[in-house]
C-alpha cells in the first residue's frame, strides 16, 4: 500500500516523462506550487541541462528551483511556455479544479495562462465527483475583505479568513466552504466579478488539459474533452 507521499512522488514522475519530448534549449517550463509540485522540482533537478529554466507561480517554489540549480525567469521575460505543471486541492473527471491551498492561486492562474498546456498532477485522493467539499480559496484585495466576504455569503458561502497569511501579491484569503459549484465556469466568472476579489481558486474557465492522478495501481491520465 502506497502512502500518499509515495503517490505524489509517482505522478511528479509521470509529469517529468510527460514533459520530457517538450524539453529543448530555449524552453521556459511552468512550475506551479506546493508538496506534489516540491517533488516535481526535485526531479526536474536531473534534467536541468535539457532546457533553459523556469517561471515560478510562488516565491517557494522560485526558492526551491534555484536551490535545485535551476534558472527562474520573471515571467514578464517569457513569452512562451510549452507547459505548466502544477498540483491541485480537487479536480473532478473534466478536469475543472479548484487550487489555492497554499495561497498561490493567482500566480499559478496566470503563469498557467501563458502556457501552452496545463498538466495537473495529483494523488487519487484529489480526484471528485463534484468540486466543493475543499473549501474554495478566494484571494481579495485587504481593504474590500469584509465586503467580499458578503457577496461570497449571499452567493451560499461561509467565507473563513485565512489567519495570519499574506500572499506573495501582499493581499489575503479567504477560505470558502459551502457552496454549491453544479456550474464550476460560472461560478468562478460570478466570484472573480466581485470587486476587490483579485482571484478565486476555481480553475474551471480555463481548466487542466492533462490530469495525471497517482493511484494505487499506478499513474492514470485523463485528457480533457473538446467541448
Ligand atoms: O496554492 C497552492 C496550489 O494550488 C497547490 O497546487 C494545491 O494546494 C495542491 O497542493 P498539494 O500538492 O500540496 O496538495
Amino acid at each position: 500500500m502506497l502512502d500518499q507521499t509515495q503517490l505524489k512522488h509517482n505522478a511528479a514522475q509521470a509529469a517529468i516523462q510527460y514533459i520530457q519530448p517538450l524539453l529543448g534549449p530555449d524552453v521556459v517550463l511552468g512550475v506551479g506550487t506546493g508538496s506534489t509540485v516540491d517533488l516535481f522540482i526535485d526531479a526536474l533537478e536531473a534534467h536541468k541541462a535539457l532546457f533553459r529554466g523556469a517561471a515560478s507561480s510562488s516565491e517557494r517554489s522560485a526558492v526551491r528551483l534555484r536551490a535545485r540549480g535551476i534558472t527562474v525567469f520573471d515571467l514578464n521575460e517569457v513569452s512562451a511556455m510549452p507547459v505548466y505543471v502544477d498540483g491541485a486541492d480537487e479536480i473532478d473527471a473534466q478536469l475543472n479544479m479548484i487550487k489555492g491551498g497554499g495561497g498561490a492561486l493567482t500566480r499559478e492562474k496566470i503563469v498557467a495562462s501563458v502556457a501552452g498546456q496545463f498538466v495537473c498532477i495529483v494523488d487519487e485522493s484529489k480526484l471528485v465527483a463534484g468540486l466543493g467539499r475543499f473549501p474554495l480559496p478566494v484571494e481579495v484585495i485587504p481593504m474590500a475583505r469584509e465586503a467580499v466576504a458578503r457577496r461570497l455569503t449571499e452567493l451560499g458561502g461561509r467565507p473563513v479568513l485565512r489567519d495570519g497569511f499574506v500572499t506573495d501579491n501582499g493581499c489575503q484569503i479567504l477560505d470558502v466552504a459551502g457552496l454549491r459549484i453544479p456550474d464550476p465556469a460560472d461560478l468562478e466568472a460570478r466570484v472573480n466579478n466581485i470587486p476587490g476579489v483579485v482571484c478565486c481558486g476555481l480553475f474551471a474557465l480555463d481548466g487542466a488539459d492533462v490530469a495525471l492522478i497517482s493511484t494505487q495501481d499506478g499513474v492514470r491520465r485523463i485528457d480533457r474533452q473538446p467541448a
